[in-house]
């Protein structure tokens, strides 16, 4: 880059928990040109700690509090039974102004509210794994205090990791249940095929390889052509066909009704954690 040419300037990040979205989102944002002095992540383990420090350059050696002071943003990304144990400690810490985004299932913004200094802006962020390799699906919504330059901020967050789309509040149990749980119901969908595929003698490797690239295909069909799913099913089922016969079964045995109760539930259990998160801790 020329010494003329313009930089961009990145907001000090501080990353709470580096599990699988917690590393998830810090590879998306080093990946978009985040300076690792931009960007520090808290993991309690400290083999894990070390790992992360190591395999991105970023700082890990912190604590919580210490590590929320210096950040502009701070990203929540403990799970939602650790959410008021880190709250606790990081209330006394942040500076005025600071954002802090949740990714947490579950807790609605209120929570953070009641938790931290009155006026704390607070985004909550429902994203997904495949944000691991940039194409990601989060939904962002903000808090009492959060305003269009926070949403803007998280909006840039997220984008390193794929499609953010904004949503209001009350239906981020909603987006929690289709595309935060959602991965899980297409590896189930994946490995089902792929076992179909093994009934009939296709060995697991091949049946697995054809199994992944369908699914690929069909959802880059459905990106690219735009087009409602059913038209490209109608397009796949040739009249008196293998399809037609094939979906038959899947109706059948109930699928889409177990897809639709499958939703029902992840909604429900979002809704759970949140009455649990809230509730006085034991033991
Ligand atoms: N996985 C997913 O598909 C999605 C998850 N989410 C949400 O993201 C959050 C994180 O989930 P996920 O990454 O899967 O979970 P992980 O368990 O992989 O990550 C959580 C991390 O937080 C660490 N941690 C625990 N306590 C603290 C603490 N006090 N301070 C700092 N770090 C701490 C854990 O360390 P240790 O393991 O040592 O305890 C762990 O590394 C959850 O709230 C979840 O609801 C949202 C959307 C999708
Ligand atoms: O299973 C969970 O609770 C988290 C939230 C969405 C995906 N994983």
């Amino acid at each position: 880059m020329s010494e003329d040419a313009p930089r961009t300037t990145h907001p000090a990040l501080t990353i709470l928990g580096g599990g699988v979205m917690g590393e998830a989102l810090l590879a998306g944002v080093l990946a978009s040109g985040w300076a690792v002095d931009d960007v520090a992540v808290t993991e309690p383990f400290a083999v894990r700690a070390n790992e992360l420090s190591s395999r991105y350059g970023v700082r890990a050696a912190d604590g919580n509090a210490k590590a929320s002071r210096r950040a502009d943003v701070v990203v929540i990304a403990v799970k939602p039974k650790d959410v008021g144990a880190v709250l606790a400690e990081i209330s006394g810490a942040l500076r005025p102004g600071t954002l802090v985004v949740s990714i947490a299932a579950g807790l609605p913004c209120a929570f953070y509210e009641q938790r931290l200094p009155a006026g704390t802006p607070v985004v909550r962020v429902m994203p997904n794994t495949p944000a691991v390799i940039g194409q990601g699906a989060s939904a962002i919504s903000p808090g009492t205090h959060a305003d269009e330059g926070h949403l803007a901020l998280t909006e840039r967050i997220l984008a390193t990791s794929g499609l953010v789309v904004r949503a209001d509040e009350k239906d981020l149990d909603a987006v929690t249940a289709i595309s935060g749980s959602g991965p899980a119901y297409v590896f189930y969908v994946v490995d089902a095929m792929a076992e179909a595929g093994v009934l009939l003698g296709l060995t697991r490797a091949r049946a697995r390889e054809l199994a992944v690239q369908t699914v690929l295909g069909s959802a880059a069909l459905l990106a690219e052509t735009g087009e409602h799913p059913v038209i490209l099913r109608e397009r796949v089922s040739s009249p008196g066909g293998t399809t037609v016969a094939a979906v038959r079964e899947l109706d059948a045995h109930g699928v889409r009704a177990a897809f639709l109760a499958a939703a029902e539930a992840a909604r429900d259990r979002s809704r759970q954690l949140a009455a649990e998160a809230a509730a006085p801790q034991h033991g």
